[in-house]
């Protein structure tokens, strides 16, 4: 049974049990550009208390440099690339190091900048994406548009993300290339968060924009690179020896059961679902003993405002 935060010594007692806190971004400490309520004053807590504070997100569309832009725009101070994971960042890694794709090869994206520019800082060259020349103007479909009359052969993978400018040519080029060479160019996906958290509202996620290619294609992703997937997990612990020999010093902080959570829980952690992004209060009730948060709280800020 999960334990609601809502007293001043459950608070402390989550500050004082943890060194490592690794926090989920999207409805945990922000709703796109807003931020949410003490965040600031919270990480500032767990920093002041010398706590390991890292970030993993599995929101593509934005690279790690980007994100710490984003930190620093919305007043997060003092955050490092190397406490930053994100599913862009992942599933370039995997490309270079698992795939071991060759950098003459070129990759098909379906999704933003994030994605793009991880893959070019190493060394690969994408098309799709943000290509200008992808946006439709008016309701024209463009169907003699060159990307999707002139398949390159040079393409050998492709990864497909979160996008807010999604349109049918994009999706046609993209299946294109998974139905090619006997559906046999590695099918890469950043994550499966079907919903995406807007201000009091859940949006069109990651995974059911891969959905929509996977179903056309008749295909399912070779890897989804985001959390749960251990991979940043494995990363994060090899980058911090003392949460690799002890997990349980560990808390993974999430809005979401089956992507945070399940990463927490996965990798040995203790978890505490905020519900200020996907998930209810129900939702979490109504999770047995296997699935069940430790904690949950109404949002993060609530450890500084009852520790306080
Ligand atoms: O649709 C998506 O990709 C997800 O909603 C988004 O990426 C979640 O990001 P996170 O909560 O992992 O920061
Ligand atoms: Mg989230």
């Amino acid at each position: 049974m999960s334990q609601k935060i809502t007293t001043k010594e459950q608070a402390k007692a989550v500050i004082d049990n943890y060194d490592y806190f690794i926090f989920d971004c999207d409805g945990v400490l922000w709703l796109g550009d807003h931020l949410l309520p003490h965040v600031c004053e919270t990480l500032d807590l767990l920093k002041e208390a010398n706590k390991t504070v890292l970030f993993v997100t599995n929101n593509s569309t934005k690279s790690r440099n980007a994100y710490l832009s984003k930190f620093d725009k919305l007043g997060v101070q003092g955050i490092t690339k190397s406490e930053v994971f994100g599913s862009s960042y992942a599933s370039a890694v995997y490309i270079d190091k698992i795939l071991k794709l060759p950098k003459d090869k070129k990759i098909w994206v379906l999704g933003e900048e994030g994605i793009e520019r991880e893959l070019h800082e190493l060394g690969y060259t994408t098309i799709g994406g943000t290509d200008p020349t992808l946006v439709e103007h008016g309701v024209h479909f463009d169907h003699d548009h060159p990307l999707l009359t002139e398949l390159d052969d040079n393409v050998g993978a492709v990864v497909t993300g979160l996008t807010f400018n999604l349109n049918y040519l994009k999706l046609s080029i993209t299946m294109q290339y998974l139905l090619k060479d006997n559906k046999s160019i590695p099918f890469i996906a950043t994550n499966i968060d079907s919903t995406f958290p807007m201000k009091g509202k859940l949006l069109i996620g990651a995974g059911s924009i891969i959905e929509t290619v996977a179903y056309a294609s008749g295909r399912q992703p070779d890897a989804i690179c985001g959390k749960p997937n251990q991979s940043m997990m494995n990363s994060i612990k090899a980058d911090n020896p003392g949460l690799s020999s002890k997990p349980s010093r560990g808390l993974m902080i999430g809005d979401r059961l089956n992507t945070d959570m399940k990463f927490g829980r996965d990798g040995g952690l203790d978890t505490l679902l905020v519900l200020t992004g996907i998930e209810t209060e129900q939702g979490v009730l109504s999770q047995d003993a296997s699935t069940a948060p430790t904690y949950y709280a109404d949002k993060l800020g609530d450890l500084y405002e009852l520790f306080k």
